[in-house]
């Protein structure tokens, strides 16, 4: 009976490692192809647009099949990773030549979407970060890694709204999580998230010294746990993987997640891209380790005053020295990804190629030095004595590696002459030895007469002296060993050719090998080095951020703006939009004072949608953030206290894929900043209570702006479309109304974007139906609607004690339709008025006239 296919040696080495990685692609190595079989091949071939074939197509029992040939791999692996999967790639781990029986395979590395090396354009300046999270006893361990770059961090978090802001800021693709976690945690942090559960095992050495520097139990757990996954994964030591650092969110600015979506720091919401973002704004950093550092600054704006400070006077100086900010940029330019660099070199995959682009980078630090002891010394001071400009390592390599090296490490070519004297003599003896056979040559040509005989060499017959059909009778009888025979020639050897041929291969061979030793031991040497490379690539970036923040000023007129501590004032004079002036173009865009002395908690701000109300709030934590990251600020000045976080509920972020309708999404976005802001705190409210019916929103709104006032006292900004909530200017002593100014020019609306003091004139909205060009009787209708209404008592919002004759105004808050209106002079004036023969402008006049007179009442 045939053997089943299954059954054959090879499939059951195929599923023996399988069934190591159940939750894995594998790409199994059969000579130049990766070959993907059963429902890995069904579902891969789908994914990854390729053909499906079987293996033992003719059996009972084919098995399905796709393959992709090794060198285009990666890209393959990237799909599936990009996607969210984990690639096992598995390799012929012995010469198919020796091996006896089935070849050996292993797995040599899984790839996980918090593990993948992307090295594809456009990837350098992004992290991509592993995260770990471990939950004890109501508390998150919580760890996170860049593979590609070394950086670890840990913290202990108290409840599940942090880690979640965490994990947003982050934009974690995987977590390590333990393999007992609870369905219920697995539920929340698995959203959009792969999980990949990680058995609780004994620290290895690695794990032991990243942990080592940590005191709490919690914080070391979660980073072994982590770095047991990275060594699972990756399959090899992982010495670039720096110590932990322990951090605590609250020692930044922090931001919910909504804060981050909605403020466009990073990604623009509508887009997800970089376009139209703070990050794009101020991105002209020069260095990817800037790019990617700068992504930091803007997620974890600081808290700590002098350190704000510090940044800004750096940024200054390199404002006043314009010469040596142009000088530092060009040396900037030319140095590469010095952290992914070392990353390689830790990883073993660098080639001689990468060690000439660190030696480059390495060589400008020396002129960055003297650039920046041109620099006050002041501001500089500190970060001049961090600079270990790792020269040894920048020699090392001048001396060893080959400019122009190849990109293999095993062909030779890569290390420089006068390195290595064993090497220099390999070479001297091929080079001699070449000299030999050209003087060979020379040598049997005058013997024999034959002026075209060669001495030439290919890899099957070696050295050989070839003769042309027509001189064969002149070859010496005896002397010349008869190798090959072509049509037009014959070819020889001698016994002294054949002596150097082996001379030659030896030392050739020799060469290669000893090349390929003393590229690894440099490589180990430059190993050693790692942690200083680390700590100058850090110094590298930062310095890259303050040159870029120092063009961003220069070039979009931004100001320094004055940071103190001891009050909450905020005091924007010509404040601007970072992204909407950019857009807009500076000409376009209408300035905006922002004013909270200590006697203005809260700005409630009225007028109508697209006047400008969201962009005044965006605004103003734009500037915040930016002035907490040490950047300058587009104002024409700024005086700032610190903010420790920003809550945001602005636009109609919806979440109904997650199940939850938009205004309980409000709600929660609301109850967060009600529990965890303090008065050190900013809140941009937008609109609270829209997504629910008229009044219960209005209700929810007014009790939201007095809790906030009464309990908060958080600097905020509070937009709504409820004119009835300006009247509590009235009772709440920090609250202030402003509007957004609008004018009619020859009978149209026009907004000014332009905040003034007081609430917004109530009925702009028919004014806005009316350029959208409702019939006039209709808006007419409407006016008088408006009228009616707010005599029935809907004009004011309740106080704050509920007083008898309150209780009966909030009774007919709630009252559905409007009660018969009373009588009154101003009612009859409008009852007077001929509707259907008035111009606009006589509307205009006539709304004018009885606000006026009802402002007097
Ligand atoms: N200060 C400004 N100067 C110039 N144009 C502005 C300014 N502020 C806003 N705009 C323009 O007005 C548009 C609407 O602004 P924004 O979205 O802030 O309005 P809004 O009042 O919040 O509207 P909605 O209530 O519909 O959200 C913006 O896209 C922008 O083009």
């Amino acid at each position: 009976m045939p053997q089943k296919t299954q059954d054959t040696p090879m499939m059951q080495q195929y599923q023996a490692i399988k069934d190591q990685y159940p939750d894995a692609f594998l790409f199994y190595r059969i000579g130049d192809f990766y070959e993907l079989f059963n429902d890995d091949a069904i579902k891969g071939a789908q994914l990854l647009e390729l053909t499906l074939t079987a293996r033992n197509k003719s059996a009972d029992d084919p098995i399905p099949m796709c393959g992709v040939p090794h060198h285009a791999a990666q890209s393959y692996v990237d799909i599936l990773v990009d996607q969210g999967y984990k690639v096992a790639i598995c390799e012929q781990t012995e010469d198919p030549k020796q091996a006896v029986g089935m070849v050996k395979r292993e797995v040599i590395q899984l790839v996980t979407p918090g593990t993948t090396m992307d090295v594809r354009p456009g990837a350098a300046k992004a992290n991509n970060y592993l995260t770990a999270v471990l939950p004890k006893a109501g508390q998150y361990g919580f760890a996170y890694a860049d593979l590609s770059t070394g950086e670890l961090k840990v913290t202990a978090l108290a409840h599940r709204f942090a880690v979640q802001n965490e994990l947003a800021a982050l934009s974690t693709r995987e977590i390590v999580v333990p393999d007992d976690l609870s369905d219920e945690d697995a539920q929340w942090l698995g959203q959009g998230r792969l999980l990949s559960p990680q058995p609780a095992v004994a620290a290895t050495a690695e794990a032991s010294y990243v942990s080592q520097d940590l005191k709490d139990p919690l914080q070391t757990a979660v980073v072994v746990m982590l770095m047991q996954y990275l060594l699972t994964t990756q399959k090899r030591r992982l010495a670039h993987i720096q110590k932990a650092i322990s951090y605590q969110p609250s020692s930044f600015l922090e931001m919910d997640q909504d804060a981050r979506t909605n403020l466009d720091i990073l990604k623009n919401s509508r887009t997800g891209r970089k376009a139209d973002t703070l990050l794009s704004i101020l991105d002209q950093t020069k260095t990817a380790m800037g790019g990617r550092l700068l992504k930091q600054w803007l997620d974890r704006p600081l808290l700590d005053l002098q350190q704000i400070k510090a940044r800004q006077d750096q940024v200054q100086d390199l404002l006043d020295h314009y010469f040596e900010r142009s000088e530092l940029q060009e040396r900037l330019t030319k140095v590469y990804d010095l952290e992914r660099l070392a990353g390689r070199v830790a990883y073993g995959n660098v080639n001689g190629r990468d060690l000439i682009q660190l030696q480059t980078s390495l060589d400008q630090v020396p002129a960055i030095q003297d650039i920046i002891a041109k620099l006050d010394d002041g501001a500089f001071a500190a970060l001049q004595q961090q600079i270990d400009p790792v020269q040894d390592v920048a020699n090392l390599i001048r001396r060893a590696i080959e400019p122009e090296a190849p990109i293999s490490i095993t062909e030779g070519g890569v290390i420089l002459q006068g390195y290595d004297q064993q090497l220099d003599t390999y070479r001297d003896a091929m080079a001699n030895s070449k000299q030999w056979i050209a003087d060979l040559e020379a040598k049997e040509r005058e013997a024999t007469g034959i002026h075209n005989l060669r001495i030439r060499y290919n890899k099957v017959a070696g050295y050989y002296i070839e003769v042309t059909k027509g001189n064969l009778d002149k070859v010496p009888e005896g002397r010349y060993e008869r190798k090959q025979t072509l049509t037009n020639a014959e070819r020889f050897s001698t016994p002294e050719l054949k002596e150097k041929e082996t001379l030659i291969l030896t030392a050739q061979e020799s060469a290669t090998a000893l090349e390929y030793q003393l590229f690894q031991d440099i490589r180990q040497q430059v190993q050693q080095q790692i942690t200083r490379l680390q700590k100058l690539a850090a110094v590298v970036a930062a310095l890259d951020i303050l040159q870029s923040f120092a063009v961003v000023a220069e070039n979009n007129h931004y100001v320094r703006p004055v940071m103190h501590a001891g009050s909450h004032a905020v005091a924007i004079h010509g404040g601007r939009h970072p992204v909407v002036e950019h857009v807009l173009g500076t000409q376009q865009y209408i300035p905006n004072d922002v004013i909270m002395q200590d006697d203005t908690d809260m700005l409630l701000i009225t007028g109508p949608n697209m006047s400008g109300k969201s962009t005044y709030m965006r605004q103003l934590a734009l500037i915040v953030i930016m002035a907490q990251a040490g950047c300058f600020v587009p104002a024409e000045s700024a005086d700032l206290p610190v903010f420790d976080q920003i809550f945001t509920r602005i636009g109609a972020a919806d979440n109904l894929a997650a199940g939850q309708s938009t205004f309980m999404v409000e709600m929660m976005e609301a109850n967060a900043a009600l529990a965890h802001a303090t008065a050190s705190s900013l809140i941009l409210f937008d609109e609270i209570g829209r997504g629910t019916a008229t009044y219960d929103g209005m209700a929810l709104a007014q009790a939201i702006i007095e809790y906030l006032h009464d309990h908060v006292h958080a600097k905020t900004l509070f937009s709504t479309h409820y004119h009835e909530l300006t009247s509590l200017e009235e009772s709440l002593v920090k609250l202030r109304n402003v509007h957004v100014g609008a004018v009619e020019e020859n009978g149209t609306l026009v907004f000014l974007h332009k905040m003034l003091p007081g609430p917004a004139d109530k009925s702009y909205g028919i004014h806005v139906a009316k350029l959208a060009g409702l019939p006039a009787d209709l808006l007419a209708r409407a006016d008088t609607i408006l009228t009616t209404l707010e005599d029935n008592g809907a004009k004011k919002a309740p106080a704050l004690q509920a007083t008898p004759q309150v209780q009966e105004a909030q009774l007919s808050l709630f009252e559905e339709a409007p009660a018969a209106p009373k009588h009154d002079p101003l009612l009859a004036k409008v009852k007077r008025f001929d509707l259907m023969n008035a111009t606009p402008m006589d509307a205009m006049n006539l709304l004018y006239d009885l606000q006026k007179q009802l402002k007097k009442k």
